[in-house]
């Protein structure tokens, strides 16, 4: 069989890894991290002239969302040029690429959710700084790229997500845990991403024209206060919890974080099931995260 090279952006991160345990067979997958390439100084990048990939799959990026709003430079160095140069790099040996990118490009004003041909306006530092990275991989490399917008993505591995934030305050007894009610988007597990990513870069690979913009997440629409109940649920009936801890229902404003984040960001996965067939089918997001959980160890 003839092996296919992909590279991948974001080595320690939660979906690239999640993507490196799905690598398919008849692909060979190197993933790169910050050691490899520092992404936050773009024009000191250097990048292979040999040996290349098929496909870049990008998944390095500044997420500290309230972080960028403190560091913006860093922000723009990272989601934008870094970004930019990773594109012009892939245009200059034709490399295909497919990158990941987020539901806070969009202000929350919609009423039904989001289509990948919706007007953006990003609130924050984090959802700009995307913005500029995905306009520079349109327009550099067109067709031959192909960028997934996903919401409110979360493993049960060691980093920082919200599962893991929560599972962590709950465990240590921190009571009443105050969570915002008044911001709704679509909780979704990096596995069940990283197999549609997976189809999509398979359609890159065979050159069958997976590019384009589209969204992706699980099913369904979630505040993060009903998210944070129903992880307590799943985890005091999995003995993952012993005691349910208080959970406080709060505004945005109450909770005060620095970054500004959408009211609303559902994502319409339409477009990209309409392209990959029922793989793309997103599951409930209720669903994934009950098997994310039960994939979990108990609680130290
Ligand atoms: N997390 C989410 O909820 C969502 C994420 N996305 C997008 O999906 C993609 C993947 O996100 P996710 O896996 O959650 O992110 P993570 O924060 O888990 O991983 C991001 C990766 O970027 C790397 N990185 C950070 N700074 C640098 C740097 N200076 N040079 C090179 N690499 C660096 C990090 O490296 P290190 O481990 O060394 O810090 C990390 O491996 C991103 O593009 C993100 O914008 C979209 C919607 C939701
Ligand atoms: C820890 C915590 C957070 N929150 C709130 C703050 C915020 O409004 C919301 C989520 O906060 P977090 O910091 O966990 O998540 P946040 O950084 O907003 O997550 C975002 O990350 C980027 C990368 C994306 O692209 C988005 O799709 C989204 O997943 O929950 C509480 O209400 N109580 C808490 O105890």
């Amino acid at each position: 069989m003839h092996m296919q090279t992909v590279w991948i952006t974001g080595a320690q991160g939660q979906m690239a890894r999640a993507l490196y345990q799905q690598t398919p067979p008849g692909c060979a997958v190197r993933c790169f991290g910050r050691q490899q390439w520092d992404l936050s100084q773009p024009a000191k990048l250097e990048l292979p002239r040999q040996n290349l990939p098929q496909l870049l799959i990008h998944t390095a990026a500044m997420t500290d969302v309230d972080g960028a709003e403190k560091d913006p430079h860093l922000a723009f160095a990272l989601n934008g040029t870094a970004t930019e140069r990773l594109a012009q790099w892939c245009a200059d040996y034709g490399i295909a690429m497919l990158a990941l990118s987020t539901d806070y490009l969009f202000d929350g004003q919609a009423t039904r959710p989001y289509r990948p041909d919706d007007r953006v306006n990003p609130l924050s530092v984090y959802g700009r700084s995307k913005q500029v990275g995905e306009q520079a991989i349109q327009e550099i490399l067109g067709d031959q790229a192909a960028i997934i917008r996903t919401a409110w993505l979360y493993d049960g591995g060691s980093g920082r997500n919200f599962l893991t934030t929560m599972l962590r305050l709950m465990g240590q007894g921190t009571t009443p845990l105050r969570i915002v009610e008044d911001q709704w988007g679509a909780p979704t597990a990096c596995d069940a991403l990283a197999r549609v990513v997976w189809a999509l870069a398979q359609q890159l690979l065979d050159q069958a024209h997976g590019g384009g913009l589209y969204h992706w997440s699980c099913q369904g629409q979630s505040s993060w206060f009903e998210f944070a109940q129903t992880i307590q649920q799943i985890a005091l009936e999995m003995g993952l919890l012993q005691h349910p801890v208080e959970l406080q229902p709060i505004s945005a404003v109450q909770y005060g974080a620095p970054a500004p984040r959408p009211a609303y960001s559902v994502l319409d996965s339409t477009l990209l099931v309409q392209r990959l067939g029922t793989v793309a089918q997103p599951p409930p997001w209720q669903q994934a995260l009950r098997a994310v959980m039960q994939a979990m160890p108990p609680l130290k």
